[in-house]
């Protein structure tokens, strides 16, 4: 879709680095780039239907999301940020980067947002609400992740040559990532100069 920049949509799993590619992205990108965390968007903006407590998890409202997001979209420079993709139009994307990791090493990431294994359920939700991760949650992407599901969202959803999907699994793959998408972003910006 054109528009003063790219429309980049960095997708994975929870916890394989989406947040931290997109701010650094952000940062290092040659046109300006727009980082959207769309889950804290529809926090925000109360884009969801309804919250499961158990599983801290919000039930999106599509339609509502995708008119906050049409005119976001429609002036482009932006990265949407966020674990799935496919409810993106197709037409929106030029790039779709799916982040990928070894399980073992996401567990690892997730298990850090869950005082779970700690402490009882009913108690972590008063005494850390920032760490109130439920562990069924990681079992779930894990399986997930081995399962490439977003992968195949992805894939199904968008023209394969814009689907590109990249390991996150050290500081090397998040720097060499970013040099890749960097230079992929030059390339766009030189198609789209008149
Ligand atoms: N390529 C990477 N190498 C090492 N650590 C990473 C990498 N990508 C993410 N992490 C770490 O994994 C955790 C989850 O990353 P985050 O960007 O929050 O994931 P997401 O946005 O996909 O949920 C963070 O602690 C982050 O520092």
């Amino acid at each position: 879709m054109p528009g003063k920049g790219p429309v980049i949509v960095i997708t994975g799993t929870p916890g394989t680095g989406k947040s931290t590619h997109a701010q650094m992205l952000a940062q290092e990108s040659p046109v300006p780039l727009n980082h959207i965390n769309v889950g804290d968007l529809v926090k925000e903006k109360n884009l969801y239907e309804e919250y499961d407590p158990d599983w801290e998890s919000y039930t999106v409202d599509e339609d509502k999301l995708l008119d906050e997001l049409e005119p976001i979209v429609a002036e482009g420079g932006i990265i949407l940020d966020w674990h799935t993709c496919e409810i993106f139009p197709e037409r929106w994307p030029d790039l779709v980067i799916v982040l990928r990791c070894d399980h073992s090493k996401l567990w690892e990431r997730l298990e850090k947002r869950s005082v779970e294994s700690f402490f009882p359920r009913t108690l972590v939700s008063h005494l850390f609400p920032d760490r109130n991760y439920p562990l069924k949650k990681i079992q779930e992407n894990n399986e997930a992740e081995i399962m490439q599901v977003v992968l195949e969202e992805a894939r199904s959803s968008y023209p394969n040559e814009i689907v590109i999907e990249l390991n996150s699994e050290s500081t090397e793959d998040l720097e060499s990532n970013i040099t890749r998408i960097v230079q992929w972003i030059s390339n766009w910006q030189q198609d789209h100069s008149t």
